[in-house]
């Protein structure tokens, strides 16, 4: 089956920037003596979120040249409250489409520029972090679905590896015990999926199992090969390709020493429970089901031929960064207390640190940022809130009050205030900096005067009300107060939440002219690992901005919305008590 025959109910978004082409080189055919567009250097970026997915070329002046974008369906198990799936094979066909797509906007554009005779310079990858895929290499397929960063599932196993300390590997991996990260979802997988325990059993057949995150498992695809027509993945075509991952996505486990930057035996047995019979290497689960820890710029591989898109066939796989780092990365924050806050599906502020961990003591998580080849680590502090954007989804798809995300401005404009209305959007618990998996999502404050603008002024509030809990905490933990916010992410397009931002944290919101920091900072890493750009000089200097939302509030009207915040928050915590099982 070929990528093109896959029915999808969701449409690829897929255009060409001819104003970046032509800033970059590249002439119309037909306009000059050649009939076609002389060679630029362009760059590929893979930024496969929880929303959608995105393919992404770029000038070398960090322009974007072409982009396709394409939806993916958001698996809730109506019998399994506060589950989230995502299909590993329809991200991999949606990545795959993207590719075609561009590639094709691109031939067909009146520049006429053929992938196959100029060839992108590298292909960067980033990702949704945590969300965490089981396959086997003989079988191709993987066991299930892919379990998604915010499902519930293994809170209950979070609760069992923090033994009443959920602080206790904070100090090896910077990180709370969650069900948020990949490691407790690897725990579940062995313990409630009968085919893949049966694997880990079988001492001949444990070493075709893989995990790994999303970076991992598209870089596999398209490192792997098939003889001839397209694969539909790698491993159903037998072969499978590279085993990796980067440091910034390995850090999102708890399996890995946040200072050695390799996986730790002690971390994956603790949280995965020893367990000898699964493994031959004296570990709960075996290493060789742990994809290789990398920096986040080198050359990893090639695009394997006969992957699917002859236009992208042996082309260097060059950056893996973690979304969130990424759009660290795109926006240029190289420097120690240079930080960004994006608005995705959920919402993370995440500051530069320096080449050292700063420690939280205020629920913040430490984490890698970036490490360029063999260039030191560069750690960050982040914020990690569970929804934002998704909230905006949950009144379009939920409560079908709104048909498109944009209309949530509109409505929430036709009034003034919240008028004392507070939706705490508590969907998966509360993470950063609270981490209460007991809270569940709240409204407070109704009156019978209260209507759908409100809804939607209150939905929109919340993420400026969560930002500001986590731009204190890290103001706190990193003693740098945070100057300016840059920001970016889907949510950056309503205004309305931009400037209730910039009055609740009382700094200004910066906005760049490229908005897809996600996908520009995978493709600065790829870059940088090929040569495109010199280094992290030359790339801040592209950084631009675009508009700039200034605090315009009475600080005692501030801090009378903060105040019903608060109490609100306060409501949300201590829902889900032991009846409340999630199953
Ligand atoms: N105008 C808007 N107002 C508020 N939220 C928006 C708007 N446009 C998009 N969004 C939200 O942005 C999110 C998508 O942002 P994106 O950066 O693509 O996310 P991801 O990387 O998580 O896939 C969606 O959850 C959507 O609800
Ligand atoms: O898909 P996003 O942009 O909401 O990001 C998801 C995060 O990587 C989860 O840690």
């Amino acid at each position: 089956m070929t990528t093109s025959s896959i029915p999808s109910k969701f449409e690829c978004k897929t255009s060409v920037n001819a104003e970046a082409l032509i800033a970059a080189g590249a002439t119309e055919c037909g306009s000059s003596s050649s009939s076609v567009s002389p060679a630029i250097p362009l760059i590929g970026s893979i930024d496969q979120g929880t929303s959608s997915t995105r393919f992404l070329v770029f000038t070398q002046l960090g322009q974007i040249a072409a982009s396709a974008q394409m939806e993916h369906t958001q698996i809730f198990p109506t019998d399994h409250i506060g589950w989230h799936e995502h299909n590993p094979i329809e991200i991999w066909y949606n990545t795959l489409t993207c590719i075609q797509n561009v590639a094709q906007a691109l031939k067909n554009s009146k520049f006429s520029i053929d992938l196959k005779s100029q060839p992108l310079q590298a292909i960067g990858i980033t990702n949704q972090r945590e969300t965490t895929i089981a396959w086997n290499t003989i079988t191709g397929v993987p066991y299930q679905n892919a379990i998604v960063w915010d499902d519930l599932r293994t809170t209950d196993v979070a609760h069992t590896i923090a033994n009443g300390d959920p602080n206790r590997l904070r100090s090896e991996t910077g990180l709370p015990i969650a069900s948020y990260f990949a490691g407790t979802k690897v725990r579940w997988l062995i313990d409630n999926n009968p085919e893949l325990r049966a694997d880990l059993l079988n001492t001949e057949r444990r070493s075709q199992v893989r995990f790994g995150t999303i970076d991992t498992w598209l870089i596999y695809q398209l490192t792997g090969s098939k003889a001839e027509g397209r694969a539909t993945t790698a491993a159903a075509a037998n072969i499978g390709g590279l085993f990796i991952t980067d440091v910034t996505n390995a850090s999102r486990w708890l399996f890995m020493d946040l200072h050695t930057l390799k996986w730790d035996k002690v971390l994956i047995d603790t949280v995965c429970g020893h367990d000898g019979s699964l493994s031959d290497d004296g570990v709960s689960i075996p290493l060789s089901a742990l994809p290789d820890i990398k920096s986040s710029s080198e050359v990893y591989g090639r695009c394997a031929t006969g992957f699917g898109e002859p236009a992208i066939e042996g082309t260097p796989i060059a950056g893996i960064l973690g979304d969130q780092q990424a759009a660290l990365f795109g926006q240029g924050a190289f420097e120690p207390g240079e930080a960004k806050n994006t608005y995705g599906t959920g919402l993370f502020l995440m500051m530069n640190t320096g080449t050292q961990p700063t420690p939280s003591t205020h629920g913040l998580l430490t984490t890698v940022g970036y490490c360029l080849g063999n260039e030191k680590p560069v750690y960050a502090l982040e914020g990690s809130v569970s929804h934002s954007g998704s909230t905006i989804q949950w009144l379009r798809d939920q409560l079908q009050i709104i048909d498109d995300a944009s209309e949530s401005e509109i409505y929430a404009r036709k009034v003034d205030s919240n008028d004392g209305m507070y939706f705490v959007p508590a969907f998966a618990g509360l993470f950063a900096p609270y981490w209460k998996s007991d809270a569940r999502a709240c409204i407070v404050g109704m009156t019978a005067s209260h209507n759908k603008n409100h809804f939607c002024r209150a939905a929109l509030e919340s993420a400026a009300y969560q930002t500001k809990d986590v731009f204190d905490a890290i103001n706190v933990d990193s003693h740098v107060p945070l100057k300016e916010l840059r920001v970016d992410g889907g949510g950056t397009a309503n205004s309305l939440l931009m400037q209730f931002t910039a009055d609740m944290t009382n700094v200004p919101v910066i906005k760049p002219v490229v908005k897809e920091t996600t996908a520009l900072g995978a493709a600065y890493v790829a870059g940088l690992a090929v040569g495109v750009w010199k280094d992290t000089k030359e790339i801040k200097s592209l950084w631009a901005e675009e508009e700039r939302f200034v605090p315009s509030m009475d600080s005692k009207l501030r801090e009378k919305y903060l105040k019903g915040w608060k109490k609100a928050i306060q409501k949300s915590m201590g829902w889900v008590d032991g009846d409340d099982q999630i199953d």
